[in-house]
């Protein structure tokens, strides 16, 4: 092991030439909760005592042995994977991640089948988050929330109102606002000649779901656009027009916009509709992942757009406003330590993001010295901010470098191989 604190010193003198607080970016840095999704521990199974994959167009794709296969399970691996993640965290749900003896169908869960997962968040102190599933279920094949059929469109409706009184009482329980993220997969392989209907029935849905629990409290509801999934290639009822719209017109502090990184053309960046969206809303939900030629939800890289994302919500002065979720799921990989990757990354891409003279590229900018901003851009995109990396971990105690690897094998060889 290299001096830790050492490298820090220098790296504070470096910054310092240019005026960046380093101390004052680590403990931002580490005051902004990261959501860790439960579902990368499973493969998004779930644990409904009933049968059937998982559809909806998304896909885990491998079969690296040692998933959770109990709540139990799935708790104890994410505790595992928390130790080597630092800074505040938060952990993320789906309503498929359920618990009782027997099967509950998703039009009749209530907050008592999540109470084990409350008490666990209280006792770690940390906050709950939460997804409606709107898929993998036999009657999601059709369409939820735009689903022509009534009753269909009505269990799904009931689905809604039922999840966010989960996040109501979440929020009750461990007293953090607790930000429900509704994703549904409706949509068609080939083009409707009617694209408008399914689109009316959904903002209908969404209206019967805010109306019906406008008593909720804590919760915060992200609405989240797709551009396709596998099997409804053509069209996407909940498309970033439809989502965006929804919730631009809604005109409510607690309705805002998911944007999936994976969610969008290959050749379209979340990075660059950052300061659009802020530009009419004044909070925004992330959904961290790394799309590969499709929504392939491979664990986030500490790539260049993960770092655009973040410099953006730092330039903007819009970090603290916005809501960071993780969400990929790869199942070839060992689960805890996609977990580990996948969060130290996010967090890292902000913190080298924290660490960029942004006072000084902006005057660069009005200045109207372009050369400057480029110069100042390009210079910060390779800076010495690992070594601030290191010991900011160290000093959270969550393992320098790739310290915690050792560790994941240890896990694995002691517990997983025993699943
Ligand atoms: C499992 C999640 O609900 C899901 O990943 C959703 O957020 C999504 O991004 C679907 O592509
Ligand atoms: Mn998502």
């Amino acid at each position: 092991m290299y001096d830790v604190k050492k490298g820090f010193e220098v790296a504070k003198e470096i910054f310092a030439q240019y005026g960046v607080d380093v101390e004052g970016a680590m403990a931002i840095c580490d005051s902004i909760p990261l959501s860790m999704h439960c579902w990368q521990g499973d493969d998004v199974g779930g644990f409904e005592k009933k049968e059937g994959g998982l559809t909806g167009g998304i896909q885990a794709t491998g079969d690296y042995p040692g998933k959770a296969r109990t709540a139990e399970e799935l708790r104890a691996d994410m505790e595992f994977a928390m130790q080597y993640i630092p800074g505040v965290k938060k952990v993320n749900l789906h309503a498929s991640y359920l618990e009782a003896d027997t099967f509950v169908d998703r039009n009749e869960i209530e907050p008592k089948h999540f109470e084990k997962w409350a008490d666990w968040a209280v006792e770690k102190g940390i906050g709950l988050d939460f997804n409606p599933t709107y898929f993998s279920h036999p009657k999601s094949d059709n369409g939820t929330l735009s689903a022509a059929d009534e009753d269909v469109r009505r269990f799904w409706i009931e689905h809604g109102i039922r999840c966010r009184r989960v996040g109501d009482y979440f929020y009750q329980r461990t007293g953090k606002p607790c930000v429900i993220n509704h994703w549904t997969p409706d949509g068609d392989k080939e083009f409707p000649i009617d694209t408008l209907s399914p689109r009316l029935r959904m903002k209908d849905s969404y209206d019967q779901i805010f109306e019906a629990t406008e008593d909720v409290q804590g919760v915060v509801d992200g609405i989240e656009s797709k551009v396709f999934g596998i099997g409804a290639e053509s069209y996407t009822v909940g498309s970033h027009e439809f989502c965006m719209g929804y919730v631009m017109s809604k005109k409510r502090d607690h309705i805002i916009l998911t944007l999936d990184t994976g969610h969008f053309h290959p050749t379209e960046v979340v990075s660059a509709k950052l300061g659009a969206i802020f530009a009419f809303s004044d909070s925004l939900l992330l959904h961290v992942s790394r799309p590969v030629r499709w929504d392939s939800d491979h664990v986030v890289a500490i790539d260049d757009e993960t770092k655009t994302i973040m410099e953006e919500l730092v330039r903007l002065g819009k970090l603290q406003d916005t809501y960071i979720a993780t969400d990929f799921f790869d199942a070839s990989i060992n689960r805890i330590a996609a977990w580990i990757i996948g969060l130290r990354n996010t967090r890292k891409a902000m913190l080298a993001a924290l660490l960029q003279p942004v006072d000084l590229m902006k005057k660069a900018e009005a200045d109207g010295d372009v050369t400057a901003r480029l110069a100042m851009a390009q210079e910060f995109r390779a800076s010495a901010f690992s070594l601030v990396w290191d010991y900011y971990c160290a000093e959270k105690n969550a393992g320098v470098g790739l310290d915690w690897l050792k560790d994941v094998k240890g896990y694995e060889a002691s517990v997983l191989a025993t699943r």
